[in-house]
């Protein structure tokens, strides 16, 4: 499969030099891929680390809002300068790009491809030692061509509960496998939420399977994050450098490994 990927393999920008490439995928939208990017880029960051992160959710961008970033970016001879957030995180995204961040991107699939393959060669990352992707939902034409085309060094699966009862999350296990790249860990977003008042934790969409499918696929790095209200206003408030979710500990443990 090595083999395979390296046929397909694009040159990063010249002028740049990229440390680890970690894509955060999911099986479906909306259950908290870009929440988790975002998290993981602030604490690689808070550690020191030079951090980026190539938002490749092109139909569904989100990565600028949650760092309050608007505007269109320019081109320097190196290449196009990707914003930089308040505390130091390198930022790509479509919506960097467009005029009006509201138009939809109507593009079929190999301008969509396309587009990824120029965030890698012609933004002007500079010096990164992490660089996060967030990827579109699925397992379809984008992400494969993210797969083959860049050379990612690890994966995380960011699922809700109810996915882990569904095939959703194998089929994602699966893809990892056979691109072979590590499946890092696994993120149950909207877990559980903690009652303000007794402090009681209440299973919303029912108990959770992490733990069973962890072990079904052999995998040692999972965690749980609770539903909490705080974390979509500080999102939407374009925050996200203000928020520390201790739950992603050992998720970033893994990356640094
Ligand atoms: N644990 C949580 N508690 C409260 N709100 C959350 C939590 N996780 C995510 N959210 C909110 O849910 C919404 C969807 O999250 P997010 O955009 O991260 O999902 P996504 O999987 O990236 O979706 P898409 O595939 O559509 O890009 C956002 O408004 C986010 O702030």
């Amino acid at each position: 499969m090595d083999k395979f990927r390296a046929k397909f393999r694009k040159e990063l920008n010249a002028h740049s030099h990229v440390g680890k490439v970690i894509a955060v995928m999911s099986g479906k939208g909306g259950v908290g891929k870009s929440l988790t990017t975002t998290q993981l880029a602030v604490a690689l960051n808070r550690q020191g680390y030079k951090v980026a992160i190539m938002d490749a959710d092109l139909t569904g961008p989100s990565i600028p809002q949650a760092f309050g970033l608007s505007g269109q970016t320019y081109g320097v001879k190196e290449g196009i300068v990707p914003r930089v957030t308040k505390t130091g995180i390198k930022v790509m995204s479509i919506n960097l790009l467009v005029e009006n961040p509201g138009d939809p991107v109507i593009w079929r699939g190999p301008v969509l491809a396309d587009m990824i393959n120029q965030f890698w060669t012609d933004v002007y990352w500079g010096e990164i030692d992490y660089m996060l992707i967030d990827m579109p939902p699925g397992t379809g034409d984008i992400p494969l061509t993210i797969f083959q085309s860049l050379p990612v060094d690890g994966i995380v699966v960011v699922t809700s509960p109810q996915d882990l009862v569904s095939m959703i999350v194998e089929k994602s296990v699966r893809m990892a496998n056979t691109m072979d790249i590590p499946l890092l860990g696994i993120v149950e977003n909207m877990s559980y939420y903690v009652c303000p008042d007794c402090g009681h934790k209440h299973y919303i969409f029912g108990e959770s399977h992490i733990e069973d499918v962890a072990k079904q696929f052999g995998i040692d790095t999972y965690t749980q994050m609770p539903i909490d209200p705080t974390i979509a206003q500080t999102i939407d408030a374009g925050k996200a450098e203000s928020l520390k979710i201790e739950h992603l500990d050992n998720i970033i443990a893994a990356i640094e490994k």
